[in-house]
């Protein structure tokens, strides 16, 4: 056990003191993020994905986190939309998880690189069948002119791969986000939060600066 939980603070939650800090910012991320799972009603997996265009312009939208492992954190979307063009272009990204009711918010930045083929395919082996034919159905991010184009779209594909399974289509798969910086914020009274950051040189380097910021 690399943790040790402290005492009930004035927040009235079981928290992690600063003198036994978690010395891997992913054990620290697992544990806030089962919490957030037990205690959060819907979507503690739900993330902002802020990426930027090779112009530097930024933007953000909200993905679903679908694992994670030692390398880093993973989410599945279109290959050609906008954040897969961007991230394509420029891998530098930033991740968001804020869960309302534990006042907990944690922020990873880091770089983007596409999962293997093989990684995507087994994910998408366990969507729901209307979400693999929606992934072949959707041109996401691009114009679309009404709703029946789109409804259309699903039939075809619906026909198209009757009575078979739904393979993976070649636009549509992981990326996985390599952290290269930590920071987990927790809420504490008068604003006088708790702000701990882990920041490594490489997306290679094993060892990871710890520091605690002013909130
Ligand atoms: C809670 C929530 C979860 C979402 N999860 C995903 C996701 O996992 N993958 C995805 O491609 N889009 C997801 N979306 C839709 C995106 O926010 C976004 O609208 C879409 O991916 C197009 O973004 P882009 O044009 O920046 O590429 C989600 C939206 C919400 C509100």
């Amino acid at each position: 056990m690399r943790f040790i939980l402290g005492p009930i603070r004035n927040t009235g939650r079981q928290t992690v003191m600063p003198e036994t800090l978690y010395d891997d910012p992913f054990d620290w991320f697992e544990h806030w993020f089962d919490e957030a799972c037990q205690t959060v009603s819907a979507n503690a997996n739900a993330m902002s994905l802020g990426t930027v265009s090779a112009e530097g312009h930024p933007s953000i939208r909200q993905v679903l986190l679908k694992g994670f492992d030692a390398r880093g954190f993973m989410f599945y979307t279109n290959y050609r939309s906008q954040k897969a063009r961007e991230l394509d272009e420029n891998p530098a990204c930033a991740l968001n998880f804020y869960w309302r009711g534990l006042e907990r918010q944690i922020r990873i930045e880091g770089l983007a690189h596409r999962l293997s083929p093989e990684e995507s395919d087994a994910y998408f082996a366990t969507r729901p069948r209307g979400s693999q034919v929606g992934a072949w159905a959707s041109l996401q991010s691009r114009p679309l002119a009404n709703r029946q184009v789109l409804a259309a779209r699903v039939e075809e594909f619906e026909e198209r791969f009757h009575d078979q399974p739904v393979p993976r289509p070649e636009h549509w798969g992981g990326y996985l986000v390599v952290p290269l910086r930590f920071e987990f914020w927790e809420a504490e009274a008068y604003r006088l939060h708790d702000r701990w950051e882990f920041v490594r040189s490489s997306v290679d380097a094993e060892e990871w600066q710890v520091e605690m910021l002013y909130p």
